[in-house]
């Protein structure tokens, strides 16, 4: 890989410590470092290299998901590091970033490659982009290119001017836009299970699935970002990037040896199949929600309102449950649920796809029996793991139908998603970044979601903390006659996962 300089703005906050710093220890542990690099990290703190440079080994001892005391190259890796001083708000400050970038490129004989990575608050970044171009930092000989966090935009509007901004300092295939879930080794790997598996492939269509379900549910509340969150909620925290993300990543259809280009163009088309909803019928395929005082993983914990730093008088959606269509050839007439919120029963992010025409019924002997359709299982995280849950003769009885699970899952530690988007980064492949055409569209479609909601034309339910969310949101897939295949307050038994969760692991 060629060797490159890895510009931080922001190298003392919170994503800093816990996932950049230890995502480029664990890329130079693996050998995924380019081959010779400088990092430069930036904030308002008056702090020198080398005190610096301590704060990042506090942050790989606590963060890093390799034993950074045990690694030999820990000393190497952090002698690459070096603090620059600068508000983001300062043109004169990019001048001595300028020099500092320079100076560094001249002693490790670097090319003039450089990564800008923004890991500050959103209203910086045009500022920022801006600034490197004014500085001169922008103009290399090498390549340039910049990584962004989300959010991007708060809603449609604020998107598209954002884009405009740093579109006159960056152009489009120089700018990275981050969406942490597309890095998530399980994501990764869609395309090679569609693509791979003729026996998926050719199913992979209305005419054998019946729903697909996208679920990420977590239990955590807040984790301190009241302010951020209380103006997000799920619909733009979740749901507008992370959750369609995932919905274009199962929904789309790629040739074989697809590239970057091709990968944006089938997510793109999937976007703009998406059958829009209009403000008035949102409610009717939206189930919004705010949780309540409950419990979770058996610690009490408060509703969202008590929250520290949330006013009482919130109405902020901590929950959200859609029922999407796509109108195209492969799709039609398959509902797609999608449902994310915190503190929830279990942290867990999954797709369901479940087939049509269970075909158990003829076999069964007892009528009130419940049809166990075949699904696909894809675990994302905390485990990464696919099941599919076909059935079979009941051997030990002689008779009857029952559910089996082959079951794999990935034995092996991965590397967390900010590594493999960094490493990609680095390569310049953004086959997992999202492009601007892909967020327009994204925000496009939940524009009237957050006017429906702004405008109180969907009901705010509340759910009890440790649970699976308003009940409402089963009314949703149940018109369709189905149900959460998550929710083991449904049907424990069958339609719970549980069971496939008890099957020996094939690692
Ligand atoms: N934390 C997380 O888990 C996630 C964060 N994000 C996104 O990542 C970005 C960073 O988040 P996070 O690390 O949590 O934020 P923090 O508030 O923890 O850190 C903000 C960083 O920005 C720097 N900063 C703030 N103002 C200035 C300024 N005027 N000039 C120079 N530096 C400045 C701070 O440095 P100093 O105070 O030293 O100047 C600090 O390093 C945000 O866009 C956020 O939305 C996205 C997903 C998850
Ligand atoms: O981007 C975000 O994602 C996390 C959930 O990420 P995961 O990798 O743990 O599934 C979420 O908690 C956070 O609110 C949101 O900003």
């Amino acid at each position: 890989m060629e060797p490159a300089t890895f510009v931080l703005f922001g190298s003392t906050g919170d994503l800093a410590k816990r996932k950049i710093f230890p995502a480029l220890f664990n890329l130079y542990i693996d050998g995924k470092m380019p081959s010779a690099f400088s990092i430069i990290g930036m904030g308002r703190k008056q702090i020198e290299h080398t005190e610096f440079q301590q704060t990042v080994r506090q942050s790989l001892e606590t963060f890093s998901r390799r034993e950074p005391s045990a690694a030999k190259q820990l000393d190497s890796f952090l002698q690459a590091i070096r603090y620059q001083v600068l508000d983001v708000t300062r043109s004169q400050d990019y001048k001595k970033l300028l020099e500092i970038v320079t100076d560094r490129e001249a002693e490790l004989n670097l090319p003039q490659n450089r990564m800008f990575y923004l890991s500050v608050a959103p209203e910086y970044f045009d500022t920022i982009a801006q600034n490197i171009k004014l500085s001169g930092l922008g103009d290399t000989t090498g390549w340039k290119r910049l990584v962004i966090e989300k959010p991007f935009g708060h809603d449609l509007a604020s998107a598209r001017e954002l884009n405009k901004r740093l579109s006159k300092a960056f152009a489009e295939d120089e700018v990275f836009r981050i969406d942490h879930y597309l890095g998530k080794t399980m994501v990764q790997n869609l395309e090679v299970l569609e693509i791979s598996n003729p026996v998926l492939h050719a199913l992979w269509n209305n005419r054998y699935i019946n729903n697909v379900q996208i679920t990420a549910s977590e239990t955590v509340g807040l984790e301190g970002r009241a302010e951020y969150y209380d103006q997000a909620g799920a619909i733009r925290d979740m749901f507008q990037n992370h959750m369609l993300q995932l919905l274009m990543m199962i929904a789309m259809h790629l040739p074989k040896g697809s590239k970057a280009e091709d990968i944006r163009n089938r997510k793109k088309r999937v976007l703009e199949a998406l059958r829009p909803l209009q403000k008035e019928e949102v409610a009717a395929s939206v189930v919004r929600g705010q949780y309540e005082v409950g419990t979770v993983n058996d610690k009490p914990v408060v509703s969202y309102i008590d929250e520290p730093g949330i006013d009482s008088s919130s109405q902020n959606d901590t929950f959200l449950a859609a029922r999407l269509w796509i109108d195209d050839t492969f799709w039609s007439e398959v509902p797609f649920y999608i449902r994310t919120g915190k503190r929830m029963k279990e942290k867990s992010t999954r797709i369901v796809i479940e087939f049509k025409d269970p075909m158990n019924k003829y076999y069964t002997q007892d009528p009130s029996e419940p049809e166990r359709p075949n699904l696909l299982v894809i675990e994302i995280s905390p485990e990464e793991r696919i099941t599919l849950q076909l059935n079979s003769k009941n051997v030990a009885k002689g008779e009857g139908v029952e559910p089996i699970q082959i079951d794999y899952k990935v034995a092996k530690e991965m590397p967390e998603a900010y590594e493999n988007l960094i490493y990609d980064a680095f390569r310049g492949d953004a086959s997992f970044f999202a492009h601007w055409d892909e967020v327009e569209l994204s925000w496009k479609f939940v524009q009237p979601i957050l006017e429906a909601f702004e405008e109180n034309l969907v009901p705010l339910y509340k759910y009890k903390s440790g649970s699976y969310g308003p009940a409402a949101s089963e009314g949703l897939v149940g018109q369709d006659g189905n149900t959460w295949w998550l929710d083991s307050e449904v049907e424990p038994a069958v339609k719970s996962g549980e069971n496939l969760k008890k099957q020996p692991v094939m690692a």
